[in-house]
């Protein structure tokens, strides 16, 4: 036998052994955990699984699809494993009001995934963080201190800078009938709003880092399927490379962030202070006991990582549909001249009364879920509905398939069509019926919710009412490519173009 030859059977060996072990343990745990079930009890339904994988398999590339397709045939509350880890899956607004209206508190954790026990210093802010104690403390600071309404205020003069940044941009394609990229529009007056508030500096490179790049990287590492959260025991072979990959960003992001908070500090006392987040953080942390440096860090990466790619998602599946049905474009921006006054620019303060924006914008939401798969986990056991919900269960609400349920959406519910609102009082916080709650519902609901529909409000407004939009080389509305791909927000897969000209020249 040659050296290769003896390498390759050892290398084969050892994949097989790797394999055996795998399964062996996986028929154990899956017995072991069979056995500690009392009779009795009844699980919601699920089809057949295999050993080991369970359902990983039916996933595919839309997982909220399969899910929706599945949930035809098995129900609202359906039982699956992914791996090891016992999952339910809600699928319609009656399910989510019988499972998280009524017990809270209990489906109120959130799984522990690698990825984000890397960015969020191990779990150390707030959107990935166990529910108890910590989670409360870190909530209220939040909430008191960043995300508050007088806050989401103080910050509105900057949103309003940047987005007549936009339109300038946007301006100078009309005047060349250039076609653009809208989503590249969007996402970069999204990622200024975003970085300047949080963080206190632009896209740009930072002191010779790639703050853009190094969060996008972060941003998709964590939507990243990653065996490892679903076969715990297999992390130690990394057979996927994630965990090198966590490693090398997580190094790059903290090396950022610590550069960044010490520009911050050298004039935290000087009038020349950002007063952006971090800035009051910092306070916070000479203040306070409870915050530290790596509080900061990780609060600063939750903020960023739940505001930027949420809203900006939202906003090109928004301007998507408006660019396909051309009635509703009309009807939006009768209302827009009607409201504000000839050639000025739409305001935050205007956009309390813009009914037919607001429409909008809740239609978008239930056919373009942001965050289409919302995660949870079980607390404690738990029997609802007559079924029995083991602790450390995963919970995935299907927003996608609330979306579309018709039971609660009867009529058009496939149909992109803002009046159905005239008749449903449902807002957007969930607080009243779970049949639309795009932030989600209690006490893990968003409490970013006010800053990003104001952001995402303002931002749609100021671009329909400033240019007429037309599809590049004629393209009918219809023919419009609406394909979602399956990410943590589920963007739309292919960029928005489109034509812009002038509807007037805008003054602020
Ligand atoms: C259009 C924009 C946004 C959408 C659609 C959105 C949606 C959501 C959803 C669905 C959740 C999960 C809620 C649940 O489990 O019930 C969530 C959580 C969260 N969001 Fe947002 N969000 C948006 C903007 C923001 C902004 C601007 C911030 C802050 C700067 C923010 C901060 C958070 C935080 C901190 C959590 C975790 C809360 C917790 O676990 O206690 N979000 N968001």
């Amino acid at each position: 036998m040659t050296n290769q030859s003896i390498n390759m059977f050892s290398w084969t060996l050892h994949v097989l052994l790797v394999f055996l072990t795998f399964l062996v343990t996986s028929i154990i745990a899956a017995v072991l955990k069979g056995s500690r079930r009392k009779h009795g009890q009844k699980q919601p339904p699920g089809p057949p699984g295999f050993p080991v994988l369970g359902h990983l398999h039916l996933l595919g590339e839309l997982p909220h699809r399969s899910l929706q397709t599945l949930a035809t045939t098995y129900g609202p509350i359906m039982s699956l494993r992914f791996g090891d880890v016992p999952t339910i899956v809600l699928s319609s607004a009656a399910a989510a009001e019988l499972l998280l209206k009524s017990h809270d508190t209990v489906f109120s954790n959130r799984p522990l995934l690698e990825a984000l026990e890397y960015f969020s210093y191990g779990f150390k802010g707030l959107v990935f963080s166990e529910y108890g104690p910590y989670w409360r403390n870190m909530r209220k600071l939040c909430w008191l201190n960043l995300l508050s309404t007088s806050k989401v205020e103080s910050f509105a003069p900057l949103r309003m800078k940047e987005v007549e940044k936009m339109v300038e941009e946007v301006e100078k394609a009309a005047m060349s009938g250039q076609i653009i990229n809208l989503t590249e529009v969007v996402n970069d007056v999204l990622e200024s709003m975003v970085y300047r508030m949080i963080l206190g500096c632009d896209t740009g490179k930072n002191n010779g880092h790639d703050l853009k790049g190094i969060v996008q990287e972060v941003m998709h590492l964590s939507g990243a399927f990653n065996l490892t959260d679903y076969v715990p025991w297999l992390g130690k072979f990394d057979l996927q490379g994630m965990r090198r990959q966590f490693k090398k960003t997580s190094k790059a992001l903290d090396e950022m962030l610590e550069e960044i908070i010490k520009e911050h500090e050298k004039v935290f006392s000087s009038k020349a202070k950002h007063d952006d987040f971090i800035d009051i953080l910092l306070s916070l942390m000479y203040e306070h006991d409870e915050v530290d440096r790596t509080n900061i860090k990780a609060i600063a990466v939750d903020m960023i990582g739940a505001s930027l790619e949420t809203s900006a998602v939202i906003i090109v599946w928004a301007l998507s549909e408006l660019l396909r049905n051309p009635r509703i474009m009309k009807n939006l921006q009768h209302e827009l001249d009607a409201v504000i006054g000839p050639g000025n620019l739409v305001e935050e303060k205007d956009v309390g009364k813009l009914n037919y924006l607001e429409m909008v914008i809740k239609e978008t939401f239930r056919l373009h879920p942001t965050g289409s798969l919302l995660l949870r986990e079980t607390l404690e056991d738990v029997e609802v509905g007559g079924y029995y919900v083991e602790k450390k269960t995963r919970i995935i609400v299907n927003m996608w398939a609330l979306g579309r349920d018709p039971k609660a959406w009867p009529e058009k519910t496939e149909e992109f069509w803002p009046e159905r609102f005239l008749e449903t009082e449902v807002d957007f916080s969930g607080r009243e019926s779970l049949m639309f709650m795009p932030f989600g519902t209690g006490r893990r609901g968003c409490p970013g919710m006010q800053l990003g529909l104001f952001t995402v409000k303002l931002v749609v407004a100021q671009l329909i009412r400033c240019f007429r939009w037309e599809l590049p080389a004629g393209m009918a509305p219809e023919n419009l490519d609406m394909k979602e791909k399956f990410g943590l927000s589920m963007p739309k897969a292919e960029p928005l173009l489109a034509v812009p000209s002038y509807r007037f020249r805008a003054k602020s």
